[in-house]
């Protein structure tokens, strides 16, 4: 992490020969198996593959919240393999936002304590207009003092994508952000992610199952075996499931011949 410049890199994420090997012995599972990816700044990617392809793997470790067995990670620019558990922290607290399936807001803040959350967290002062201007983006800017619960998911989830977007971080990171939300709610989430990237030219990975979710983003990340197996740029719902049926054909085949 040494050598940190301030000003964004053209490559908001960069993972260059990443594996990850679970456990060791008799059964270590190879989880990932050399991924290397670039992916550039304001731009919205989305990561697709059968269960068991790596893919929260793949964030988990994109994102600094484990660490690759082999490979390394660069987000704008700084890698993130290789330093302390300490700086490791602090980098993930500056520059990472990440967004959850399940929302992950604490239940006894407001709306605006868990917006302020991770300006607190990363030392930051809390200016409290900029969160209630972050709230009136996602559309809660009526909501700012009340309670997670007295919330729908959909709104949670906007909460999510506000408390993520106000650190300004280099990526955001969404693992599934609508597995849990109705479609009226998971497209205004989706329309929301999408246009952090075009107005503010944030950079949005996420992680979906969802065809229909992977085609607000500008290119699809096909994984399969914990190897990165194709990409798709522009994606429609009708293309992304065409290539989603064809890629359990070919991981079937890989396995039968061995491959
Ligand atoms: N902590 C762990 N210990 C051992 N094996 C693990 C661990 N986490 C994941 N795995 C294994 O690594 C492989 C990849 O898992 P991962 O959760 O990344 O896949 P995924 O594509 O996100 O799956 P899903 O779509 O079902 O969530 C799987 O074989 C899984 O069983």
């Amino acid at each position: 992490m040494a050598g940190y410049d301030t000003s964004r890199a053209a490559q908001a994420l960069r993972l260059v020969g990443v594996s990850k090997t679970y456990g060791s012995g008799e059964n270590p599972v190879r989880a990932l198996d050399g991924v290397s990816v670039s992916l550039a700044a304001g731009t919205f990617t989305a990561i697709m593959g059968p269960s068991g392809s790596g893919k929260s793997t793949l964030l988990q470790c994109a994102a600094g919240l484990d660490q690759p067995t082999e490979g390394r990670v660069f987000i704008d620019g700084s890698e993130l393999t290789g330093g302390s558990e300490t700086a490791l922290t602090k980098f993930r607290r500056q520059r990472v936002g990440f967004i959850f399936q399940q929302f992950n807001l604490l239940p006894a803040l407001t709306v605006m304590q868990n917006v302020a959350l991770p300006l607190r967290l990363a030392g930051k002062k809390v200016d409290r207009k900029q969160c209630r201007s972050i709230l009136e983006k996602v559309g809660l800017g009526d909501r700012t003092n009340h309670r997670p619960a007295e919330l729908s998911g959909g709104q949670q989830q906007r909460v999510a994508i506000a408390r993520a977007l106000v650190t300004n971080p280099s990526v955001i990171f969404a693992d599934e952000p609508t597995g849990a939300l109705d479609t009226r709610s998971a497209r205004s989430v989706l329309t929301l992610l999408a246009g952090a990237v075009r107005e503010f030219g944030q950079t949005v990975v996420m992680v979906t199952h969802d065809p229909v979710a992977a085609s607000y983003a500008d290119s699809v990340v096909f994984l399969a075996d914990g190897q990165m197996v194709g990409t798709l740029a522009h994606p429609t719902a009708e293309a992304v499931a065409e290539r989603m049926t064809h890629l359990g054909d070919e991981v079937s085949l890989r396995r039968v011949v061995g491959a």
